[in-house]
């Protein structure tokens, strides 16, 4: 029988458990498992320190397999074309077929130009759906046909008593053909940036993590998670998606897990929107409305599901913002926390994304999420364009827009669970408060300034004045986008030629998804 080389690019998916394009590619004679490390994506220390952690895990679970990992630095489409001419980095090795996990929501589209490269090489090459997303994106979009994707959790719920139960996850395979004798072994992993993440990265601290969210309290904490209730300032949530995101725990496989445990708990286990499965299920509505719209999703010009609100363009209030400096000691904590460790609790994020957009600076989610893109660990271009759109009011499934989070939360009572009357979180983050007196922490301009002065922090000089009066903005805020609605609403009548493309749009008698 002739021998077959097959490479195996990890590209959505850094693990072994869970991955189809693996477990298609065991039947080669030879298997070359590959990760093109493209530089861009990984510019913040955590995200490479992750990054990192995760590659190496991988190896030394290919190694118990007697293979190994292949590691390249550069671009993609690039980096394949050479190996497909035998004159790349692996050298000569003569590669028959060429695998990976699909991007189901691929703005990029890297799948169809590594496809078409292999094309013109002779290489039989194919991105194979996986288990990134419960469902397979594509057949769930058949069922969907010519009806709107969901704009609420109800209706995400009737998609899936219509979609059945999803395909179960894939075993890791047991073995793995050799790497063919003589490739040249390429490794090009750069040393982790020096420190500690919030969470280390691989499949197996990822298994590991799940395993515990499941088991904490015999099963109760992910049996009755409700996310509304879990608290701003820490970390109360699984803290599981930077394991999604990177591929280390396959979103499927928490999904089966999830459901398997929360078996015993019957009736007593919380329900969507709220829940653990709730949240999964948003997860799922962020890539088919990703997949639906294209690369458009990111834009609001491009977006046909978005009103379009006339943004200003202010670069200093959005640097401000970026770098905690807003004046707004939680805002400014919150965006502190981003930079340093590339999480936020999901609340955390509401309030500053809330705060950037129509809440108060006015400015658009669209620069917003490319600041989250640069710092979130578990950044991922659908889920995060999805819950901009989300906080900034215009899209169908978005808040309401006159429901604006307050900067200056009260601890005991806030919608974004504060529950923190010392400020501790504020004097961690932002350390110029430190010494603050907890009545004024969330609102340090209010404080005498004799106060200020035993705190070692004159407001407006060692930490700054509000940049926008709250109270003032968010009252004209509101009227602007009003503005925006009506006049969104007269350009798609029919009667109008201007008319967006899309059936649906944010009206906002919104009583969609409830605060999740
Ligand atoms: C402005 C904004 C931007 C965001 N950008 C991202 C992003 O780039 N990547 C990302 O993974 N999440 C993003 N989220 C969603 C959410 O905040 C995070 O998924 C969640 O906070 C991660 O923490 P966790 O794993 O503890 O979540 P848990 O509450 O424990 O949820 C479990 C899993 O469900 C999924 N999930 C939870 N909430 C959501 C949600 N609202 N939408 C879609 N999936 C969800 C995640 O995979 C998460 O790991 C964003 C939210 C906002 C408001």
């Amino acid at each position: 029988m002739k021998s077959t080389t097959t490479l195996v690019w990890f590209r959505k998916c850094l693990r072994l458990h869970d991955n189809a394009a693996l477990v298609e590619a065991v039947s080669s004679s030879y298997v070359v498992p590959l990760f093109v490390l493209d530089p861009t994506l990984y510019a913040t220390p955590h995200r490479l320190r992750f990054l990192v952690e995760s590659l190496e895990d991988l190896d030394r679970e290919l190694v118990r397999r007697k293979s190994q990992l292949f590691v390249v630095r550069g671009n993609p489409p690039k980096v394949l074309e050479a190996i497909f001419a035998r004159e790349g980095p692996l050298g000569d090795l003569r590669v028959d077929r060429c695998l990976w996990e699909a991007d189901p929501a691929d703005p990029t589209s890297i799948d169809s130009a590594a496809a078409a490269i292999a094309s013109t090489h002779g290489v039989e090459a194919r991105a194979v759906p996986g288990g990134h997303t419960i469902w397979d994106l594509e057949a769930t979009l058949r069922v969907i046909g010519t009806g709107s994707v969901p704009t609420t959790m109800r209706a995400m719920e009737r998609l899936a008593d219509k979609l059945g139960p999803p395909p179960a996850p894939l075993e890791a395979p047991a073995e793995i053909p050799p790497v063919p004798p003589n490739t040249r072994i390429v490794r090009e992993v750069p040393a982790a940036p020096p420190g500690e993440g919030i969470v280390s990265g691989g499949e197996t601290r990822g298994l590991l993590r799940l395993a515990d969210v499941l088991g904490r309290d015999g099963g109760k904490f992910a049996a009755t998670f409700e996310k509304p209730k879990t608290r701003s300032t820490t970390v109360s949530t699984t803290l599981l998606s930077p394991y999604v995101s990177f591929g280390c725990v396959s979103a499927r496989r928490l999904y089966a897990d999830l459901v398997v445990a929360l078996r015993p708990f019957g009736a007593e286990t919380s329900k969507p929107p709220a829940s653990l499965v709730g949240q999964l299920y948003f997860r799922e509505l962020s890539y088919l409305h990703g997949l639906r719209v294209g690369s458009g999703f990111g834009t609001q010009r491009e977006s046909p599901v978005c009103v379009d609100v006339p943004w200003d363009d202010n670069p200093a209030l959005l640097d401000a913002w970026e770098r905690g400096k807003t004046g707004y000691p939680y805002v400014d904590a919150c965006m502190r926390m981003l930079a340093s460790t590339g999480y936020l609790h999901h609340l955390a994020r509401h309030s500053c994304a809330c705060f950037l957009t129509r809440g108060d600076l006015w400015v658009s989610w669209e620069k917003g999420a490319a600041v989250f893109e640069k710092h979130l660990l578990d950044f991922d271009w659908a889920v995060n364009n999805f819950n901009w759109l989300w906080l900034a009011g215009t899209a169908p499934w978005s808040a309401p827009y006159f429901r604006v989070y307050s900067p200056t939360p009260d601890p005991r009572k806030s919608a974004l669970n504060v529950d923190d009357e010392n400020g501790d979180f504020v004097r961690r983050y932002v350390p110029e408060l430190e010494h603050f007196p907890a009545k004024h922490i969330y609102a340090p301009w209010k404080c005498p300034i004799a106060d200020q002065r035993k705190a070692s922090c004159i407001i407006g000089k060692d930490y700054p004045k509000p940049v926008v009066d709250h109270a003032a903005v968010s009252k004209a805020n509101i009227a602007r986008f009003k503005q925006a609605v009506d006049l969104d609403k007269r350009r798609r009548s029919p009667a109008s030629s201007s008319a967006k493309t899309a059936t649906t749009t944010n009206l906002q008698a919104n009583k969609k998804f409830k605060r999740a």
